[in-house]
């Protein structure tokens, strides 16, 4: 540990401590001489008592910086392991940090670039559109074409940073794992190296602008979703350049509302691109936090949705797309076992469950939803309690259904924001009949058919030859087969053969034994021991020697 990390570590504890968030600890995880030790090393004294300890939490990772308020973030959409309140004020924590000089992102931009600006760009402006905790976004006219794009490009150190407190985290929430046992609901490590993956990816901006091309291209066609066109020649692992979009953000219902936006077309379609992404394209947004949507200003009665930062993006396997539709679909009809035993298929839960108790547990968290009207019913809340209950039941975590479950939840919130009446079930209901019908119906087998129809034809002219070299191989096993059949035989029947004279012979050899005692029977005895030696040495040379068939 250096000196750089054992200062960092004092920081994070005072901080924490200044919150008082040694107090929501049970008091059983905190060495006696912990309170002393506060005292003396750490001398904190405004404890905030006032305040509840979601928002104490809140406060403590907005000062620690970014690392911890992209934590903070994240641990927000874990309401399996947070209770609600608690979540409630972590998703208020501000990606918006203070700008650094923007004669440091010119350098970082040229070093990327190797190249001056002005030989790329006009125009550039030095006062930062944005500042957010991992990057700065600037302005420019591209000189190729005219176009107004941004430049996305990496706070200095951040990596360093990031690096040295995710450390320090993983640190931390290994000596917590020990101090609550293995086993523990909370698995702290585990929800480090989730965030740890997440953040580390987001580090890399060509990555991101691969995500962007690939997204874009996907909805090309869409009137739902606009992703603005990434110049990747231009980007590197810390700058993204990319096309200047101009929008109205998601969040400023006022502004919609003035240009007449429909707000109801436009809630439906931000579920509809959900299960599109989810779905049918199988890459999902997974960060669409309000401050990474614009809603476009042309055409307000045919809106359409402008997406941003696609660095953090979700994808699932065939078989969990699966369950999940039917699971949702499961949900709807009431279907508690099919829940539960879809669980247990998908390897969510251990194949060990009691598949009555799971039901039973998804029954009654299920069950008090349908109280309210069918259009409150929040699919993200129904994945939440089902993972919540799954969770008593030791269920896997699966880190791309967390993103999607995080996912689902600011798409529903922000449907739910734009046209409060919207009815999510109606909305997805058709989507996901339509699309379950699709993998087990008949059009799944013609789509199969479909897929391995160019292997197929490109073997058919083999086919002829194909068959004639299997039943040319099939003769010769079988051929094969039948001799060492044969050679099996004989060698039982020599077996069967030497064995008989074997016995025989010892037969022959106790009566003469025997009629040897008796003088009067001499002859007789003479004759058993000379035939059982002839025997004896008859079934010993019969005897099969070989084994190998
Ligand atoms: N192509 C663009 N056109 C116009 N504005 C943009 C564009 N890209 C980014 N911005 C502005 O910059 C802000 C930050 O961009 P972005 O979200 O991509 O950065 P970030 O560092 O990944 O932030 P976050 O912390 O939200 O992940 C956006 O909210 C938006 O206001």
């Amino acid at each position: 540990m250096t000196f750089a990390s054992l200062r960092r570590g004092y920081q994070v504890i005072r901080t924490l401590l200044h919150y008082g968030l040694d107090d929501v600890l049970p008091p059983t995880l905190l060495p006696g001489y912990f309170k002393l030790l506060r005292l003396c090393l750490f001398w904190v004294r405004n404890r905030h008592k006032d305040k509840c300890g979601g928002e104490r939490l809140k406060l403590a990772m907005q000062e620690l910086g970014p690392v911890y308020i992209k934590f903070g973030q994240m641990l927000s959409t874990r309401r399996d392991l947070l209770s609600d309140e608690w979540a409630q004020e972590l998703s208020m924590l501000q990606d918006r940090v203070p700008a650094f000089d923007s004669a440091l992102a010119r350098e970082a931009i040229e070093a990327e670039l190797k190249a001056p600006i002005d030989s790329l760009f006009d125009d550039f402006d030095d006062t930062p559109l944005a500042s957010a905790s991992i990057s700065q976004v600037h302005t420019a006219t591209l000189k190729s074409n005219g176009q107004q794009v941004v430049l996305k490009v990496l706070r200095p150190n951040v990596e360093a940073n990031i690096k040295a407190d995710l450390e320090l985290m993983l640190q931390v929430a290994t000596w917590v794992n020990r101090l609550l046992g293995e086993g523990n609901r909370l698995r702290p490590v585990e929800v480090v190296e989730d965030y740890q993956n997440t953040i580390l990816g987001e580090l890399n901006l060509k990555l991101e602008a691969l995500n962007a091309t690939k997204l874009r291209n996907n909805f090309l066609d869409s009137d739902a979703l606009y992703i603005p066109y990434v110049y990747e020649e231009l980007c590197h692992p810390r700058l993204m350049v990319m096309e200047r979009i101009d929008g109205i953000p998601v969040s400023d219902i006022e502004a919609l509302n003035a240009q007449g936006t429909n707000l109801k077309l436009l809630a439906e379609r931000g579920v509809e691109l959900f299960f599109t992404q989810v779905f049918r394209d199988n890459f999902f947004h997974a960060d669409m936090h309000p401050g990474n949507i614009f809603i476009s200003r042309e055409h307000p009665e045919n809106p359409f949705y402008i997406g941003l930062d696609c660095g953090i993006m979700g994808s699932l396997n065939e078989e969990d797309k699966r369950y999940l539709a039917e699971n949702f679909l499961a949900f709807f009809n009431r279907d508690y076992h099919r829940i539960a035993q879809l669980y247990v298929e998908s390897g969510w839960v251990s194949a060990d469950t009691d598949i009555l108790a799971f039901e039973q547990a998804v029954k009654l968290v299920c069950e008090p939803m349908f109280n309210k009207p069918l259009n409150e019913i929040s699919f993200g809340h129904v994945l939440l309690e089902l993972f919540r209950t799954a969770r008593r039941f030791d269920i896997v975590v699966q880190p791309q259904l967390v993103l999607l479950e995080k996912t689902l939840l600011y798409i529903e919130g922000l449907g739910r924001q734009l046209y409060p009446q919207l009815d999510l079930w109606q909305t997805a209901k058709p989507f996901l009949e339509r699309w379950m019908a699709e993998q087990v119906g008949p059009k799944a087998i013609f789509k199969k058919v479909q897929t391995n129809l160019p292997f197929w034809s490109d073997k058919l002219p083999e086919f002829p030859e194909l068959i004639y070299d299997n039943l040319k191989l099939g003769r010769k096993l079988l051929g094969s087969q039948q001799q060492m059949l044969d050679r099996y035989l004989k060698y039982q029947q020599k077996a069967h053969k030497s064995n008989f004279l074997l016995i025989t012979s010892a037969v022959l050899l106790i009566c003469g034994t025997i009629l040897f005692a008796q003088t009067d029977t001499l002859w007789l005895a003479s004759a058993c021991l000379g035939s059982g030696a002839l025997v004896w040495g008859a079934g010993w040379r019969s005897r099969p020697k070989n084994r190998k068939f």
